[in-house]
Formats: structure tokens, C-alpha cells, sequence
């Protein structure tokens, strides 16, 4: 059924098909196509699908729209099997070892088989490959026909692969000569070239077997050094965090939908019931956007657990900020002296609190006097570094800073220039408390309160007194910061898939801002424009797609991703 839609310039096409309806909102213009990329556009070059129902999964696939070439529904042609070469590069990293694992994906990974491999009985090479079983060869130079190494070859056939091509795995002994002498015989194959960082994964994209947030998951999974890491990779690299955001998008499709059914039969109801009808489709838009706002007020929690919670040390000269640091590294790696000013530029290390990623800063003594213009470089570097930190500890001598009045009561004097860097949760160190006078009795938490001005934002400081040179205390710091991290991070070794983090990314934000954003459009259009109205709310669906990859195009997002990778995944 066409039906030209009176009030705009779509043309609305009300279809049933194997059971199935569909609205096809077609758009006179090419824009439209612009317009319309949340559904794969399947086997067609003109399609005008808007919202088949049910919506389609969004995982993309190549599609053969001819005889080799393969059509990316979001991304446009993809090379065909004589375009595309084949590539090798070594997998695992180099150095000594009991195995090295060289990969080969592309159209020619049998013919590169045949090429460096023979049997070890019958030294035989015209054999076609047996997918997917172990079988132990010979690896040659395919030029020499020189023995190169024995080990196990693994032929993967495409699809059913990493990179959804041939591949080939080339299990050699790690070693330097051994790895060279292979590589090297790999290149004397015309057919074949070196991967470049993340091609593999570039591949495994591009043939539809993982989208964007996979390849994320898989880069920090691969990068990942502590526990929260590797659990927050893991969501992502096994297509968790992909379902949660098509979740997401599946809601904005079900308002389109309603929103797409009210511009088809909505003429039948009278003014006040299409009023109360849009009403509802705002209603839903408002929850949703307050699902994806309880993402965004997350503190930045995926994206910090992810790269590493900065973690700042600074205060005064010589109050044992870099024994800190060496005590927090269980390492000699900053100079530690009598002499104040000893630190003069950042020390910057990444540890694991409480299986909590964190990177730790040592920072020059921040004093006004600053003996020569090099510490006076290092006191604002240390002062950027507080200001860009996530938790900050702020380290005092106890016998500097602690004193008793002429009453006999305690005091505390915070030097002024520290004070000016203090954040509302910075965390005190009183360190040296084997030189002190004894604080332990009376309210030390209460006394530090009132040193603070009023002016400054420490409305909750966290304090320890410790000695690094006896120990005295470090265990309770060590305890305490720990619970202190997981807590502000909601981490606990029990974390629940509905407590990790949905936003890992930067980018996530960004599209999620955007998202919120059209569906705001949405809600303030009248009804009158009911059907630009739908067009913010596919534009929502449309950024909430981009997330996993689906239309994203511009070869400078992907580049960015997949270089971040290693050669060889
Ligand atoms: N008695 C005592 N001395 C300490 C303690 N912690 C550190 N020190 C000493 O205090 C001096 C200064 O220590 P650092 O760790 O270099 O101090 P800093 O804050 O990094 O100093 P700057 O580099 O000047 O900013 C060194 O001689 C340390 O051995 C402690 O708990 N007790």
C-alpha cells in the first residue's frame, strides 16, 4: 500500500511479508539515504527501508551484492578476494620461548601452506589442507626448499576463522633466528605482505565477526594488568557491552515504532487522543533518557577502571612523598634524600591497589621559594598533576606540621601553598610519626577540619598517620586506601555484570551525548511536526548504533582504533 503522507515529504509504503510488517518511510530525496542507515540495507543498492519490525539484528555481515564484491551494509564496498592480500605477521611476542604462533589470514593462506609447509613423513607439499586439525610439518623456505623448523599447522577455512578468511597458524619454536628465517620465507611470497597493527582485527570487523566494542574488549583485554581490567575487557571482547547498548537502541526503535504506527493510522483519532498519544512516545523518550543520563553520571567509572585511576602525591618538600611512592612501588624507582627539593619532575608508575588499576604520581615539593627555575617548573607540574588526578594524597611531616600551642593544645599548620591544592576528597598522609609528638589522643581528624580555611573544598578528608621508616601504620594506609578505591569505583570481587560499567570509552560518551540530545529534540517538537519528531528519534538510534559500529564510516575513527592494536592481532 503507497500512500503519499499529506503534511510531509515522505511517502509512506505500508508492507507484509512472510508474516511480518514493515514501514518503509521513503524520502523523495537521496538524502534519505542519509537519513535511513539504521537498518542493514540487505541485497539492494536503492533500498528505503526505515523500520522493518522486528528490528533486525544489528550484527553486520558482508553482503555479495555480485560476483565478488562484497557490500558492507554501514561502510560501502569491501575489497574483493583479488583486491585483498593476503598478510602474515607474528602473533605472539618475540623473544625466546617454547612456542611462537605465526598467523596468516587472507584468500592465498591455503596456497602459503602448501608453499612453506611439507610433510614430515613424505615431505610431500601438493596436499590440500585439512581445516581445523593439528597436523605437525615441516616449515620451508619456498624458494630454497630448506627445512626452516618443524611445529604444528593449523588451517582455520574462512568463515569460520578469526578474521572470517583462511587462516593459516604456523606453530615454530620461538626463537630469533627461527622467527626471522620464517618471516622471511613468508615474504618471498608474491601473494603475500606483513600485517600492519590491528589488520587482523580490522578483518575480523569488516567480515562481521566482531563490531566496534569487541575490538575495544579485545584491545583491553589484551592490554589488561589487573583484575578490574580484565573484567571490564571481557564484558566487551565477548559482546556483553554490545547487548546492553542494542538494548538501549532497541527502546528508541520501539518509541519510532509507536511514533511510525500513530503517522499511519493516527487520522482516525481525534486531536485530543493523538495529543495523548504523542504525550506517551515523550514519556518514553524521558525514560530512556534518564537510563542513558544514569550511565553518563558514572564519574567517568569505565573509562578511569579501564585506563588507570590517576592517583596524585603531593605536598611540601621533604615530607616522604617519594618514600611513598617507593613504598607503593616496593621499589627503589624515585631518589629519596634529606634534601628538600629532591624531586624536581613527575615519576609516574602503574600499580595494582586492591586489584584496582592505578597510576601513581610523584611530584616535586610544592613551596613558593623555589631555589633555581628548574624546581619552579616541577611545583606546576606537580600542580597540573593534582588538578588532572582522580584521588590525590596530599603527604605531611607530622613533626613539621604538628605542633602544641602555648596552651599545650595540639595544632595543625598546613603550609599555605599546599593548602591552595587541596580537592574536596584529597587524602591526608601525616608520615614521620616516629619523630612526632604523640597525637594519638584527642579528636586528630576534628583538629585537621578546622586547619582547613573554610574557603577550601576538603569537605571530607581521609587521613592516616604513618611512619615509612619503622612501618608503623603503612598496613591500615594500605587497607584503607584499597577500601577507599573500590568503594569511590564500586569495585568488589563479586562485581555483577549490572555493575560494570557500560561507558568504557570516550567515544561511548560522546555518542550516548549525542543520543540524548536528538531524543531531547524529539520531545519539544508539537505534534504538528510529529514526523521530524521521528526523524530526531532515528537519529538517536542511529548514534546509540555507532557505539558497536554501525555506520560509522570515517576511516579516522577506525583508523584510530585499530592502530592502537599490536602487529600480529
Ligand atoms: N624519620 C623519618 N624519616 C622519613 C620518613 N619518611 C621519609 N623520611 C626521610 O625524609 C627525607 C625526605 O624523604 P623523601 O621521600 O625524599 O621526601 P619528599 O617529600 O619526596 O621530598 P622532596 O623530594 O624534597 O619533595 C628522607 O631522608 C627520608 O629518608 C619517616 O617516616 N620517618
Amino acid at each position: 500500500m503507497l500512500r503519499p503522507w499529506s503534511s510531509c515529504s515522505i511517502t509512506t509504503l505500508s508492507v507484509r511479508h512472510v508474516g511480518r510488517s514493515y514501514s518503509l518511510n521513503v524520502f523523495p530525496t537521496p538524502v534519505f539515504l542519509k537519513f535511513t542507515p539504521s537498518i542493514p540495507r540487505r541485497n539492494s543498492t536503492h533500498s528505503h527501508s526505515l523500520l522493518p519490525y522486528p528490528y533486525p539484528s544489528p550484527v553486520h555481515a558482508n553482503h555479495v551484492n555480485g560476483p565478488g564484491v562484497h557490500m558492507d551494509p554501514f561502510r560501502g564496498p569491501t575489497p574483493s578476494d583479488a583486491q585483498r592480500r593476503t598478510i602474515y605477521a607474528l602473533s605472539t611476542p618475540p623473544g625466546k620461548g617454547g612456542v611462537a604462533v605465526i598467523r596468516v589470514s587472507g584468500p592465498h593462506a591455503s596456497k602459503v601452506w602448501k608453499a612453506v609447509t611439507r610433510s614430515v613423513r613424505t615431505c610431500a607439499t601438493n596436499k590440500v589442507p585439512v581445516p581445523w586439525v593439528a597436523e605437525l610439518r615441516e616449515v620451508i623456505d619456498p624458494v630454497t626448499r630448506e627445512k626452516l623448523d618443524v611445529g604444528l599447522v593449523l588451517f582455520f577455512k574462512g568463515p569460520k576463522s578469526f578474521t572470517t578468511e583462511d587462516v593459516l597458524e604456523l606453530q615454530v619454536h620461538s626463537g630469533r633466528a627461527v622467527l626471522s628465517s620464517v618471516l622471511q620465507a613468508l615474504s618471498k611470497l608474491p601473494y603475500c605482505r606483513p600485517a600492519q597493527a590491528g589488520e587482523f582485527t580490522r578483518r575480523a570487523f569488516e567480515g562481521g565477526r566482531l563490531d566496534l566494542t569487541q575490538v575495544e574488549g579485545l584491545r583491553d583485554l589484551i592490554d589488561a594488568e589487573t583484575e578490574v581490567q580484565r573484567r571490564v575487557a571481557v564484558n566487551g571482547a565477548s559482546g556483553i557491552q554490545r547487548a546492553r547498548f542494542d538494548a538501549l537502541r532497541a527502546q528508541i526503535l520501539e518509541c519510532l515504532m509507536y511514533i511510525e504506527g500513530f503517522i499511519d493510522f493516527g487520522e482516525d483519532i481525534d486531536e485530543l487522543g493523538q495529543e495523548e498519544m504523542f504525550e506517551q512516545a515523550r514519556i518514553r523518550a524521558q525514560e530512556i533518557i534518564k537510563c542513558i543520563h544514569l550511565h553518563l553520571s558514572d564519574n567517568r567509572r569505565g573509562e578511569i577502571l579501564r585506563t588507570g585511576i590517576k592517583l596524585a602525591i603531593f605536598g611540601p618538600p621533604n615530607a616522604g612523598k617519594s618514600s611513598l611512592f617507593n613504598f607503593l612501588a616496593e621499589r627503589d624507582a624515585a631518589i629519596i634524600s634529606p634534601i628538600p627539593g629532591t624531586t624536581r619532575d613527575v615519576l609516574s608508575l602503574t600499580l595494582d591497589i586492591g586489584g584496582l588499576p592505578v597510576v601513581l604520581n610523584d611530584t616535586a615539593g610544592i613551596r613558593q621559594r623555589a631555589v633555581d627555575v628548574i624546581e619552579k617548573i616541577g611545583v606546576e607540574r606537580a600542580g597540573d598533576v593534582v588538578v588532572a588526578s582522580d584521588v590525590s594524597i596530599c603527604v605531611l611531616s607530622l613533626e613539621e606540621v604538628v605542633s602544641r600551642t602555648v596552651e599545650g593544645d595540639l595544632q595543625i599548620q598546613i603550609p599555605a601553598d599546599v593548602i591552595n591544592h587541596l580537592k574536596p576528597d584529597t587524602i591526608f598522609l601525616f608520615n614521620k610519626s616516629d619523630l612526632a609528638l604523640d597525637t594519638s589522643s584527642g579528636d586528630f581528624l576534628g583538629l585537621l577540619k578546622r586547619s582547613i580555611p573554610p574557603t577550601v573544598p576538603a569537605t571530607m578528608p581521609k587521613l592516616w598517620k604513618i611512619s615509612l621508616h619503622t612501618g608503623v601504620g603503612t598496613q591500615e594506609f594500605l587497607d584503607g586506601l584499597a577500601s577507599f578505591l573500590k568503594e569511590r569505583y564500586a569495585f568488589s570481587e563479586t562485581m555483577s555484570l549490572d555493575d560494570s560499567p557500560l561507558v568504557t570509552q570516550a567515544r561511548h560518551r560522546d555518542y550516548l551525548k549525542s543520543a540524548v540530545r536528538h531524543l531531547e529534540e524529539f520531545k519539544s517538537f508539537p505534534l504538528s511536526q510529529i514526523d521530524i519528531a521521528a526523524e530526531s528519534l532515528r537519529y538517536a538510534a542511529r548514534a546509540i548504533g555507532a557505539v558497536s559500529g554501525l555506520d560509522v564510516s570515517t576511516e579516522e575513527v577506525l583508523g584510530a582504533i585499530f592502530s592502537s592494536f599490536c602487529v600480529g592481532k
